[in-house]
């Protein structure tokens, strides 16, 4: 029966044994447990104090050393608790420090005429003091002259071009490599110590830019000859920090710009009955979901449902309406208002789906003066967008939603209360999901078209969920690229398995 040792640990323990099938039956009738001495009723241990005890029952060893492995769970959670709250502190002082850096006019001022005169940065080597025969006076007055030429009225906003020069960086880059080490992680998170030397911080920028920056510093810019070159060195280093400060912060405010929160949204469509509405919400309130830092969700019940679903429902998820009319209210029969949803305290409306597209044929300027409308009172929109079986089958599907968010374009100049929802009307209830290579690309495409058409902000700040059979088999993989953001989930949403799309969340948070 046991043929070998090798999966055991205690080779002096092993007998080995090899039995027949005629053995293996008596001794199962035996019973295993009582032929191989399998158990015992004898068990000497050293108890929670360490002395030798005998304990007849493994519950009393349980019982004995329960308290005892609970002491060491506090403990150990307590310490934990204490090294995270420690690296959180470290955090924060770093960020303070870079901030009040920052803050220092002076330093700003020096940093920022550096970047943004476009001037030859002043020579330190010896040799090169000696090829251009400077003097101390006239290199103190042409620094004077800089620092005065970024105080001149002229150029009013070089701090501001500052900014927005490092905003230009490519969206890439920005996303992917140019993240100092330092830069704040998010809480709990710290991630592994670096020494840290000059070479280490200049390492960190891999923007060619900002390469470029810190190369023409690494020429001493003082220019004062009265001090010497130690002091010059010195002096160099302090700037060089300065304008790593403001490099970094720059960097870490955009990051937080570009930040998307994840964004799970349920569009009940035209379903439901009271007792089924209520039936949703408690499976959303009791369901374990990731928290608001993590994750935006948002449920959209009829209009009918809408005030049940608002004060029934858990107050992190909010609600939305799944239409307004498209201009202020009257005459109207059958619409509902942007002004009573309003009034009603609804925050979102998801504007422009396929389905009202194609039923009801809702244009595509018709969509965008919805959405533009609804955004003028304060509402926050889902705006919908997606290509039919045939246009993509016609290789027009990039065309096609970029006409649609053309035309929402023109109509909205602020785009931080839109959420774009890309969803292929193939694969809308038809269980026919968009492959994440697909949804990645659409999105990517849309992405690069905000860039291009609105701005790099808008660009890299505005979600782009996905939706079209969505469900909890296929979201977690949907979730992993990196330009969705988020889902409008129809028929799943009404299901239990919504609050698993919803910790699809942590997918992103984890990337
Ligand atoms: O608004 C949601 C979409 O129409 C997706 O619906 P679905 O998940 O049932 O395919």
């Amino acid at each position: 029966m046991i043929h070998s040792s090798r999966y055991l640990n205690n080779p002096v323990m092993i007998e080995l044994l090899t039995l027949t099938v005629e053995n293996t039956v008596l001794a199962k009738q035996e019973g295993l447990l009582k032929k191989f001495k399998l158990t015992t009723s004898k068990m000497h241990l050293s108890d929670s104090r360490g002395v030798i005890q005998n304990y007849d029952t493994p519950e009393e060893v349980l019982e004995e050393f329960f308290h005892l492995r609970l002491d060491f769970y506090v403990k150990r959670r307590r310490h934990v608790l204490d090294t995270l709250e420690l690296e959180l502190l470290k955090m924060d002082n770093k960020v303070r420090l870079i901030v009040d850096v920052v803050k220092e006019e002076d330093a700003a001022e020096i940093t920022v005429a550096w970047d943004i005169d476009g001037e030859k940065p002043v020579q330190n080597s010896e040799e090169e003091e000696g090829q251009h025969g400077n003097n101390g006076a006239e290199n103190g007055a042409g620094k004077k002259a800089r620092r005065q030429a970024s105080k001149n009225p002229r150029k009013p906003n070089k701090k501001d071009q500052a900014v927005s020069k490092v905003s230009n960086i490519s969206l890439s880059s920005m996303q992917t490599e140019i993240v100092p080490a330092t830069v704040v992680k998010p809480k709990g998170r710290g991630g592994p110590k670096k020494a840290k030397d000059d070479r280490d911080d200049d390492d960190n920028f891999d923007i060619p830019d900002l390469r470029e920056h810190l190369a023409k510093h690494n020429t001493d810019s003082s220019p004062d000859h009265s001090i010497s070159a130690e002091a010059r060195r010195h002096q160099s280093k302090g700037q060089k920090s300065v304008l790593r400060a403001l490099l970094r912060f720059v960097i870490v405010e955009k990051k937080k710009n570009m930040g998307r929160k994840f964004f799970v949204g349920g569009n009940w469509k035209c379903n439901g009955t009271t007792e089924e509405v209520n039936k949703i919400v408690s499976t959303l309130n009791a369901g374990a979901v990731p928290s608001q830092d993590v994750v935006e969700v948002v449920v959209s019940p009829p209009f009918v449902f809408l005030p049940l679903v608002k004060t029934s429902l858990r107050p992190e998820f909010h609600v939305a309406a799944q239409n307004c009319w498209v201009k202020k209210g009257g005459a109207f029969t059958g619409e509902i208002s942007a002004e009573m949803l309003v009034n009603l305290s609804i925050p979102w409306v998801i504007i422009g789906h396929s389905e009202r597209r194609l039923i009801l044929n809702e244009s595509n300027e018709f969509v965008a003066d919805k959405v533009a409308y609804a955004l003028s009172l304060g509402l926050k929109v889902i705006a919908c967008i997606g290509e039919t079986l045939e246009q993509r089958e016609a290789g027009s599907t990039v065309a096609v939603v970029a006409e649609q968010t053309k035309a929402i374009a023109a109509k909205i100049s602020n785009w931080t209360d839109v959420v774009l929802a890309y969803e292929p009307v193939w694969a809308i209830g038809t269980g026919k999901v968009a492959t994440p290579a697909q949804a990645q690309e659409v999105h990517s495409e849309l992405r690069k078209w905000l860039q291009a058409n609105v701005s790099p902000d808008v660009a890299a700040s505005t979600r782009i969920i996905y939706g079209g059979s969505v469900t909890a088999a296929n979201s977690n993989e949907l979730a992993a690229q990196p330009d969705v953001d988020g889902f409008l989930v129809g028929g799943a949403s009404l299901k239990p398995e919504f609050i698993d799309i919803i910790k699809s969340a942590e997918v992103k948070k984890n990337a």
